[in-house]
């Protein structure tokens, strides 16, 4: 694998005029370390999916990995569930970070079946799907285009499928957002970046990372049509939502008559009991 990654140096000299942040070169050679130093909780986000993949994904379902970068949500995912489990396309506008996630995930899961395809998700051919992950992405789209590829995904989703969110986000209170700000330039502070640092890539991401509310993603999931959505995940001003096409909560290894053997046995249980306090009759779905 061409895994050289570079620690992130893109800020650390005055700039004359700070450029618009874009996903170029540059920023792909560094990226697996800036996400780390300038994401709280991306490692830990990126190994719940694979959980969450297990829990909610049918046998052999196909996921969307939009905004893919280097095809870390494909790797996590592969590392947790076997090839015939799942397929995955993962889609990003930028050239330099498709090109290097082919070759990272050929060189480090080639038995999975993951593709990487250039594209603009705002403008793609959507196929049904069982899960769609958005790793902090559509924080990059404009907020007027937001509302209209969130209904795009609900429709592309199969009955039973949940589509993961993660985001920056911004609190609604001044004095709130405030302090959630103010940490997280302490965590890139003790990260390694310096103020000149901080300062020019809070104005590169100006207009560029739009982030929104908890509350306003919430609101547009609903709107997209999307029965209930959870946020599974915050550390500061970074947070994990999931979304259920479906009211109700199914284990998508429950729905495959494929895992209905004694591996799962304990799940059926449990679901059974559910159905019970819910007064419900009938086997499963
Ligand atoms: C912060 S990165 C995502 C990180 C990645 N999901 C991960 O987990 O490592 C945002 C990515 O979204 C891509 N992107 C932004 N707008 C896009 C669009 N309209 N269509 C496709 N990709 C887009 C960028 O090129 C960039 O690679
Ligand atoms: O560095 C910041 O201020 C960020 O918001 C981090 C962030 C992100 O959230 O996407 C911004 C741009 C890069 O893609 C990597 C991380």
């Amino acid at each position: 694998m061409s895994d050289a990654s570079y620690r992130d140096a893109i800020f650390t000299t005055p700039l004359d005029r700070v450029a618009r942040f874009s996903f170029d070169e540059q920023v792909v050679a560094c990226f697996p370390d800036m996400v780390r130093r300038s994401i709280p909780g991306y490692g830990q986000i990126l190994g719940m999916l694979g959980v969450i993949a297990e829990r909610h994904l049918r046998h052999g379902g196909h996921v969307y990995d939009l905004g893919c970068s280097l095809g870390a949500v494909g790797l996590a995912l592969a590392g947790r569930l076997p090839p015939e489990a799942f397929s995955l396309t993962g889609v990003d506008l930028s050239p330099a970070m498709v090109a290097r996630a082919r070759e990272t995930l050929a060189a480090e899961c080639p038995e999975h079946a993951i593709e990487i395809v250039e594209g603009d998700i705002r403008h793609l051919d959507y196929r049904p799907v069982s899960m769609i992950v958005l790793n902090f992405t559509l924080q990059f789209l404009a907020p007027g285009e937001r509302d209209a590829l969130m209904t795009t995904l609900y429709e592309a989703l199969e009955p039973g499928g949940v589509l993961v969110l993660s985001e920056k986000i911004v609190a609604a209170d001044e004095a709130e957002n405030a302090w959630l700000v103010e940490r997280y330039h302490d965590f890139k502070r003790a990260n390694g970046y310096s103020e000149l640092e901080i300062s020019q890539k809070r104005t590169a991401l100006e207009n560029v990372l739009v982030p929104d509310t908890l509350e306003a993603h919430h609101a547009r999931l609903a709107r997209a049509g999307f029965a209930r959505a959870t946020t599974w995940f915050q550390y500061l001003n970074f947070a994990a939502m999931i979304a259920f096409k479906d009211a109700r909560y199914r284990d998508a290894r429950y729905r495959d008559a494929r895992y209905r053997d004694a591996r799962y046995r304990d799940a059926q249980y449990r679901d059974a009991q559910y159905r019970d306090a819910q007064g419900e009759t009938g086997g499963p779905r």
